[in-house]
């Protein structure tokens, strides 16, 4: 059996309910926390799942308080669930160090290399054991689930729809770091989560797993011109390339003008939740 988490604070919102949640993890072996947002619809009989995955330095709380989601959560019937980005104080020497790597920074791989192997399992976390928790003590059609997310988390839900294209139906990102295996942030958080065989780097590197990994669906992914991550981050041209070569569909919108904040984010979300509802709903 699956325990319920423990609330800590619960709000209502759109005619729905936004609640913060704790429990213990047992594959990140600590505390971890996420938030969910009940459409009204959820009152009368289970929705589809929408999981969405932060970028680094963010927490469960970001995606809820900044972007506006859940006015279109509540009009497509949509759950709406944010995990937290990594384990925190977990003991391992040097994890605050860096606001780009540990806390705040768990990359959505299982690390592999110790120290950080003994908790940092946020792959497994957000593909197994937290769908699994919410299908336990949340009214939703566990077969119907979606993934999104931005910049880190935007790769992130990339990796887990690509290499689960039987529990994901649809996927999107904003700005996600799109080549970790070539970027500063990947390069630094693989080498200490995954090790130096870059064998291992390229199960968790989207634009090599999309090479032999496709999604059934439209990826769709919103990249703001004026990011300042853009060149030397994130990198959507090795994607796009990537998905030519694989005959995979994309949809990469470029947005003049727009960074890599949430104002962006808030400004292109609707679209993004109306795209997993389309597919959730089919
Ligand atoms: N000054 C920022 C630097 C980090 C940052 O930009 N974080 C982004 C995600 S970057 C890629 O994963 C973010 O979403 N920040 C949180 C926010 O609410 O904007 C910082 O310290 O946040």
């Amino acid at each position: 059996m699956i325990s319920a988490p423990d609330l800590i604070s619960q709000t209502r919102c759109f005619d729905g309910t936004l609640g913060f949640y704790k429990h213990f993890s047992s594959s990140c072996r600590s505390e971890m926390k996420f938030s969910v947002y009940q459409p009204p619809q959820a009152i009368a009989s289970p929705v589809p799942v929408l999981y969405y995955l932060s970028g680094l330095t963010c927490t469960e709380e970001n995606v809820m308080a900044k972007s506006g989601v859940q006015q279109y959560a509540a009009e497509q019937g949509l759950m709406l669930v944010a995990s937290d980005t990594s384990p925190r104080d977990t003991g391992i020497p040097g994890e605050t160090d860096d606001w780009d790597f540990g806390i705040g920074a768990g990359f959505y791989v299982d690390a592999i290399a110790e120290p950080w192997s003994q908790h940092y399992q946020m792959y497994s976390y957000v593909v197994n054991e937290l769908p699994a928790l919410i299908a336990a003590h949340f009214p939703v059609l566990p077969d119907r689930q979606g993934i999104f997310g931005h910049s880190m988390g935007g790769h992130g839900a990339l990796v887990c729809a690509l290499k689960n294209r039987d529990r994901y139906r649809s996927v999107s990102a904003f700005a996600p770091i799109c080549a970790p295996m070539r970027c500063p942030w990947g390069q630094k958080a693989f080498t200490h989560y995954l090790g130096n065989d870059k064998t291992q780097w390229h199960t968790y590197d989207a634009s090599e797993l999309v090479l032999t990994a496709s999604f059934p669906g439209s990826i769709l992914i919103d990249q703001g011109g004026a990011d300042q991550f853009l060149n030397n981050q994130l990198m959507p041209d090795v994607f796009e390339q990537a998905c030519k070569t694989a005959g995979q569909s994309l949809i990469l919108r470029r947005q003049a003008g727009y960074d890599h904040s949430y104002y962006f984010i808030a400004t292109f979300i609707a679209d993004h939740v109306r795209h997993h509802a389309i597919a959730l709903y089919a």
